[in-house]
Protein backbone atom coordinates (compact mmCIF):
# COMPACT_ATOMS: atom_id res chain seq x y z
CA UNK A 1 0.00 0.00 0.00
CA UNK A 2 1.35 3.30 -0.92
CA UNK A 3 2.19 6.26 1.97
CA UNK A 4 0.28 9.16 1.69
CA UNK A 5 3.59 11.23 0.59
CA UNK A 6 4.31 8.23 -2.17
CA UNK A 7 6.83 5.67 -2.39
CA UNK A 8 8.99 6.06 -4.95
CA UNK A 9 11.97 2.90 -5.82
CA UNK A 10 15.33 4.17 -5.90
CA UNK A 11 17.50 1.97 -8.68
CA UNK A 12 20.72 0.56 -6.95
CA UNK A 13 18.96 -0.53 -3.73
CA UNK A 14 18.06 -4.03 -2.10
CA UNK A 15 14.44 -4.85 -1.78
CA UNK A 16 14.64 -5.99 1.22
CA UNK A 17 16.10 -5.06 4.47
CA UNK A 18 16.94 -6.79 7.48
CA UNK A 19 16.72 -4.47 10.52
CA UNK A 20 19.01 -5.77 13.25
CA UNK A 21 17.51 -3.99 16.56
CA UNK A 22 19.69 -3.43 19.23
CA UNK A 23 18.01 -1.26 21.38
CA UNK A 24 17.52 -3.69 24.56
CA UNK A 25 21.02 -4.31 24.23
CA UNK A 26 23.42 -1.33 23.32
CA UNK A 27 20.50 0.97 23.74
CA UNK A 28 19.74 0.09 27.36
CA UNK A 29 23.72 -0.77 28.36
CA UNK A 30 23.64 3.12 28.75
CA UNK A 31 21.17 4.21 30.96
CA UNK A 32 22.25 5.85 33.72
CA UNK A 33 19.26 4.39 35.94
CA UNK A 34 17.90 1.19 36.64
CA UNK A 35 15.75 -0.55 34.43
CA UNK A 36 13.62 -3.29 35.64
CA UNK A 37 13.92 -6.49 33.87
CA UNK A 38 9.92 -6.64 33.41
CA UNK A 39 10.25 -3.36 31.52
CA UNK A 40 12.74 -5.01 29.53
CA UNK A 41 11.14 -7.65 28.62
CA UNK A 42 7.92 -5.95 27.76
CA UNK A 43 10.02 -4.00 25.53
CA UNK A 44 11.49 -6.54 23.87
CA UNK A 45 7.96 -8.27 23.26
CA UNK A 46 7.00 -5.13 21.76
CA UNK A 47 9.65 -4.63 19.30
CA UNK A 48 9.07 -8.53 18.36
CA UNK A 49 4.91 -7.26 17.75
CA UNK A 50 6.16 -4.26 16.18
CA UNK A 51 7.52 -6.75 12.92
CA UNK A 52 11.11 -6.76 14.43
CA UNK A 53 12.39 -10.45 13.58
CA UNK A 54 15.97 -10.06 15.34
CA UNK A 55 16.05 -8.01 18.55
CA UNK A 56 19.84 -8.12 20.31
CA UNK A 57 18.36 -8.29 23.79
CA UNK A 58 21.51 -8.27 26.03
CA UNK A 59 25.01 -9.52 26.49
CA UNK A 60 26.35 -12.00 28.83
CA UNK A 61 29.24 -9.97 30.56
CA UNK A 62 30.09 -9.78 33.90
CA UNK A 63 28.04 -7.60 35.63
CA UNK A 64 31.08 -5.37 36.34
CA UNK A 65 31.61 -4.52 33.46
CA UNK A 66 28.24 -3.62 32.25
CA UNK A 67 25.73 -3.38 35.43
CA UNK A 68 23.17 -2.19 33.59
CA UNK A 69 22.76 -5.70 31.68
CA UNK A 70 23.01 -7.67 34.96
CA UNK A 71 19.77 -9.36 34.90
CA UNK A 72 20.69 -10.77 31.13
CA UNK A 73 20.02 -14.39 32.19
CA UNK A 74 16.35 -13.28 33.96
CA UNK A 75 15.48 -11.85 30.65
CA UNK A 76 16.06 -14.70 28.52
CA UNK A 77 14.58 -17.14 30.96
CA UNK A 78 11.80 -14.57 30.71
CA UNK A 79 11.00 -13.81 26.88
CA UNK A 80 8.42 -16.11 24.91
CA UNK A 81 9.85 -17.26 21.96
CA UNK A 82 8.39 -16.82 18.40
CA UNK A 83 8.69 -18.62 15.44
CA UNK A 84 10.60 -16.82 12.78
CA UNK A 85 12.68 -14.82 15.59
CA UNK A 86 15.97 -14.57 16.44
CA UNK A 87 17.09 -12.94 19.77
CA UNK A 88 20.89 -12.82 19.84
CA UNK A 89 23.59 -12.01 22.67
CA UNK A 90 26.74 -10.58 23.38
CA UNK A 91 29.13 -13.35 24.38
CA UNK A 92 32.76 -11.84 25.39
CA UNK A 93 34.47 -15.12 26.32
CA UNK A 94 33.83 -18.96 26.56
CA UNK A 95 32.08 -18.47 30.12
CA UNK A 96 30.01 -16.26 28.32
CA UNK A 97 29.18 -18.67 25.58
CA UNK A 98 28.04 -21.15 28.03
CA UNK A 99 25.77 -19.20 29.90
CA UNK A 100 24.60 -18.49 26.07
CA UNK A 101 24.03 -22.26 25.24
CA UNK A 102 22.32 -23.63 28.79
CA UNK A 103 20.02 -20.23 28.28
CA UNK A 104 19.02 -21.97 24.25
CA UNK A 105 20.46 -19.03 22.72
CA UNK A 106 20.87 -19.38 19.28
CA UNK A 107 22.52 -16.21 18.07
CA UNK A 108 25.71 -14.75 19.84
CA UNK A 109 27.76 -11.90 19.17
CA UNK A 110 31.81 -11.17 19.87
CA UNK A 111 33.21 -7.94 19.86
CA UNK A 112 36.49 -6.77 18.63
CA UNK A 113 37.93 -3.39 18.73
CA UNK A 114 39.38 -2.11 15.13
CA UNK A 115 41.95 0.35 17.57
CA UNK A 116 44.22 -0.85 20.38
CA UNK A 117 42.79 2.06 22.79
CA UNK A 118 39.11 0.75 22.68
CA UNK A 119 40.04 -3.02 22.64
CA UNK A 120 42.00 -2.06 25.45
CA UNK A 121 39.13 0.48 27.12
CA UNK A 122 36.56 -2.05 26.05
CA UNK A 123 38.11 -5.56 26.59
CA UNK A 124 41.40 -5.05 28.72
CA UNK A 125 43.15 -6.81 25.98
CA UNK A 126 45.35 -6.21 22.47
CA UNK A 127 43.86 -6.48 19.51
CA UNK A 128 44.93 -9.51 18.91
CA UNK A 129 44.94 -10.86 22.46
CA UNK A 130 41.23 -10.15 22.40
CA UNK A 131 40.84 -12.04 18.76
CA UNK A 132 42.43 -14.57 20.58
CA UNK A 133 40.03 -15.17 23.05
CA UNK A 134 37.53 -14.87 20.68
CA UNK A 135 38.49 -17.81 18.76
CA UNK A 136 37.02 -20.75 20.65
CA UNK A 137 34.21 -18.74 21.62
CA UNK A 138 33.37 -18.86 17.37
CA UNK A 139 34.65 -22.43 17.27
CA UNK A 140 32.20 -24.00 19.54
CA UNK A 141 29.53 -21.37 18.88
CA UNK A 142 29.25 -22.80 14.99
CA UNK A 143 30.23 -26.92 15.81
CA UNK A 144 26.97 -25.84 18.30
CA UNK A 145 24.98 -24.66 15.24
CA UNK A 146 24.84 -21.01 16.40
CA UNK A 147 24.96 -18.02 14.26
CA UNK A 148 28.25 -15.80 15.35
CA UNK A 149 28.16 -12.05 14.42
CA UNK A 150 31.27 -10.40 14.64
CA UNK A 151 31.34 -6.66 15.58
CA UNK A 152 33.92 -4.47 14.66
CA UNK A 153 33.91 -1.03 16.93
CA UNK A 154 35.72 2.23 15.90
CA UNK A 155 35.92 1.44 12.38
CA UNK A 156 35.65 5.13 11.22
CA UNK A 157 37.06 6.55 14.24
CA UNK A 158 38.39 6.56 17.80
CA UNK A 159 37.67 9.24 20.63
CA UNK A 160 42.04 8.18 21.58
CA UNK A 161 43.23 7.82 17.61
CA UNK A 162 41.22 9.44 15.35
CA UNK A 163 40.78 8.26 12.12
CA UNK A 164 41.12 4.97 12.05
CA UNK A 165 43.22 3.52 8.92
CA UNK A 166 40.88 1.30 6.60
CA UNK A 167 43.74 -1.46 6.52
CA UNK A 168 43.12 -2.18 10.22
CA UNK A 169 39.23 -2.60 9.58
CA UNK A 170 40.41 -4.95 6.48
CA UNK A 171 42.60 -6.95 9.06
CA UNK A 172 39.87 -7.27 11.90
CA UNK A 173 37.24 -8.27 9.93
CA UNK A 174 39.46 -10.85 7.87
CA UNK A 175 40.56 -12.17 10.81
CA UNK A 176 36.89 -12.53 12.45
CA UNK A 177 35.88 -14.09 9.07
CA UNK A 178 38.64 -16.48 9.45
CA UNK A 179 37.74 -17.26 13.21
CA UNK A 180 33.94 -18.30 11.64
CA UNK A 181 32.16 -15.63 12.05
CA UNK A 182 28.73 -15.76 9.54
CA UNK A 183 28.46 -11.94 9.93
CA UNK A 184 30.33 -8.84 10.52
CA UNK A 185 29.17 -5.56 11.85
CA UNK A 186 31.56 -2.11 11.15
CA UNK A 187 30.36 -0.04 14.16
CA UNK A 188 31.02 3.43 14.14
CA UNK A 189 31.16 3.47 18.08
CA UNK A 190 31.23 7.11 18.35
CA UNK A 191 29.22 8.12 15.24
CA UNK A 192 31.87 10.12 13.23
CA UNK A 193 31.69 8.27 10.36
CA UNK A 194 30.63 10.56 6.86
CA UNK A 195 29.60 8.93 3.42
CA UNK A 196 32.77 8.98 1.38
CA UNK A 197 34.60 6.90 4.41
CA UNK A 198 31.44 4.38 4.14
CA UNK A 199 32.21 3.96 0.78
CA UNK A 200 36.04 3.62 1.47
CA UNK A 201 35.82 1.19 4.16
CA UNK A 202 33.12 -1.24 2.19
CA UNK A 203 35.17 -1.19 -0.99
CA UNK A 204 38.30 -1.93 0.79
CA UNK A 205 36.68 -4.75 2.37
CA UNK A 206 35.01 -6.09 -1.02
CA UNK A 207 38.73 -5.71 -2.33
CA UNK A 208 39.86 -7.97 0.39
CA UNK A 209 36.97 -10.81 -0.49
CA UNK A 210 35.02 -9.57 2.53
CA UNK A 211 31.35 -10.38 1.06
CA UNK A 212 28.86 -7.35 1.34
CA UNK A 213 25.74 -9.52 1.49
CA UNK A 214 27.44 -10.78 5.40
CA UNK A 215 28.40 -7.66 6.53
CA UNK A 216 25.70 -5.06 8.27
CA UNK A 217 26.64 -1.53 9.54
CA UNK A 218 26.06 0.19 13.05
CA UNK A 219 26.13 3.51 13.08
CA UNK A 220 25.74 6.29 15.83
CA UNK A 221 24.01 9.25 14.93
CA UNK A 222 26.37 11.77 16.92
CA UNK A 223 26.85 14.37 13.63
CA UNK A 224 23.70 13.62 12.28
CA UNK A 225 25.16 11.32 10.02
CA UNK A 226 23.48 8.29 10.66
CA UNK A 227 20.79 7.88 7.67
CA UNK A 228 23.25 9.34 4.81
CA UNK A 229 25.85 6.89 6.21
CA UNK A 230 23.20 4.11 6.03
CA UNK A 231 21.68 5.10 2.57
CA UNK A 232 25.43 5.03 1.00
CA UNK A 233 26.13 1.51 2.52
CA UNK A 234 22.54 0.24 0.82
CA UNK A 235 23.64 1.21 -2.32
CA UNK A 236 27.01 -0.50 -2.47
CA UNK A 237 24.78 -3.60 -1.36
CA UNK A 238 24.62 -4.12 2.35
CA UNK A 239 21.30 -5.56 3.48
CA UNK A 240 21.49 -5.63 6.97
CA UNK A 241 20.77 -2.43 8.90
CA UNK A 242 21.56 -2.19 13.01
CA UNK A 243 19.36 0.23 14.81
CA UNK A 244 18.14 1.63 18.52
CA UNK A 245 14.10 1.74 18.63
CA UNK A 246 13.80 4.97 20.10
CA UNK A 247 17.23 6.17 18.96
CA UNK A 248 18.69 4.70 22.18
CA UNK A 249 22.31 4.63 23.43
CA UNK A 250 25.75 6.40 23.23
CA UNK A 251 29.36 5.20 24.20
CA UNK A 252 30.57 5.55 27.48
CA UNK A 253 34.07 6.46 26.32
CA UNK A 254 32.56 9.30 23.85
CA UNK A 255 30.26 11.70 25.94
CA UNK A 256 29.32 12.91 23.38
CA UNK A 257 28.09 10.30 21.36
CA UNK A 258 25.32 9.92 21.41
CA UNK A 259 22.84 6.53 20.51
CA UNK A 260 22.17 4.59 17.51
CA UNK A 261 20.23 5.38 14.52
CA UNK A 262 17.25 5.38 15.70
CA UNK A 263 14.83 2.16 13.69
CA UNK A 264 12.26 4.61 13.31
CA UNK A 265 13.91 7.18 11.10
CA UNK A 266 15.33 4.14 9.32
CA UNK A 267 12.16 2.83 8.93
CA UNK A 268 10.23 6.28 7.91
CA UNK A 269 13.39 6.43 5.06
CA UNK A 270 13.20 2.44 4.03
CA UNK A 271 9.14 2.58 3.38
CA UNK A 272 9.77 6.11 1.27
CA UNK A 273 12.11 3.79 -0.72
CA UNK A 274 9.46 1.30 -1.05
CA UNK A 275 12.21 -1.34 0.72
CA UNK A 276 10.61 -3.95 2.38
CA UNK A 277 11.72 -4.24 6.14
CA UNK A 278 8.60 -6.21 7.75
CA UNK A 279 8.37 -3.55 10.23
CA UNK A 280 5.06 -1.93 11.13
CA UNK A 281 5.67 2.09 12.10
CA UNK A 282 2.80 2.79 14.09
CA UNK A 283 3.46 0.23 16.57
CA UNK A 284 7.03 0.68 16.97
CA UNK A 285 6.14 4.13 17.38
CA UNK A 286 3.94 3.04 20.41
CA UNK A 287 7.02 1.58 21.83
CA UNK A 288 9.11 4.05 21.80
CA UNK A 289 7.16 6.72 23.46
CA UNK A 290 5.78 3.66 26.12
CA UNK A 291 9.62 3.45 26.65
CA UNK A 292 10.57 7.26 26.98
CA UNK A 293 7.63 7.38 29.54
CA UNK A 294 9.09 4.41 31.30
CA UNK A 295 12.98 6.34 30.74
CA UNK A 296 11.50 9.38 31.78
CA UNK A 297 12.75 11.48 29.07
CA UNK A 298 11.69 11.65 25.77
CA UNK A 299 13.04 9.66 22.77
CA UNK A 300 15.61 11.26 20.37
CA UNK A 301 14.08 9.82 17.02
CA UNK A 302 13.02 12.95 14.70
CA UNK A 303 10.33 10.46 13.59
CA UNK A 304 9.57 9.79 17.14
CA UNK A 305 9.26 13.54 17.53
CA UNK A 306 7.40 14.45 14.56
CA UNK A 307 4.51 12.20 15.24
CA UNK A 308 4.26 13.14 18.96
CA UNK A 309 4.13 16.37 17.88
CA UNK A 310 1.20 15.65 15.32
CA UNK A 311 -0.80 14.48 17.81
CA UNK A 312 -0.24 10.72 16.82
CA UNK A 313 1.42 7.91 17.77
CA UNK A 314 0.14 5.99 14.88
CA UNK A 315 1.18 8.03 11.71
CA UNK A 316 -1.44 7.94 9.02
CA UNK A 317 1.68 8.14 6.31
CA UNK A 318 3.19 4.88 7.47
CA UNK A 319 2.88 2.24 4.63
CA UNK A 320 0.13 -0.78 5.46
CA UNK A 321 -1.79 1.63 8.00
CA UNK A 322 -5.33 1.65 7.26
C1 LIG B 1 30.68 -2.69 21.24
C2 LIG B 1 29.88 -2.82 19.97
C3 LIG B 1 29.12 -4.07 19.95
C4 LIG B 1 29.03 -1.63 19.73
O1 LIG B 1 27.90 -1.59 20.14
C5 LIG B 1 29.58 -0.47 19.01
O2 LIG B 1 30.72 -0.52 18.56
O3 LIG B 1 28.86 0.54 18.88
Amino acid sequence: MPSDYGTTPWEGLPERVTIWEVGPRDGLQNEAAHVPVDVKAEFVERLVQAGLATVEVTSLVHPRWVPQLADADELLRRLPRHDGVRFPVLVPNERGLDRALDLGVTDVAVFASVTESFARANLNRTVAESLEMFAPVVARAREAGLGVRGYLSMCFGDPWEGTVPIEQVVAVATRLRELGCTELSLGDTIGVATPGRVVAVLDALSAAGVPVEDTAVHFHDTYGQALANTLTALRRGVTTVDASAGGLGGCPYARSATGNLATEDLVWQLNGLGIDCGVDLGRLVETSTWLATELGRPSPSRTVQALAANGASRPHHNRGEP
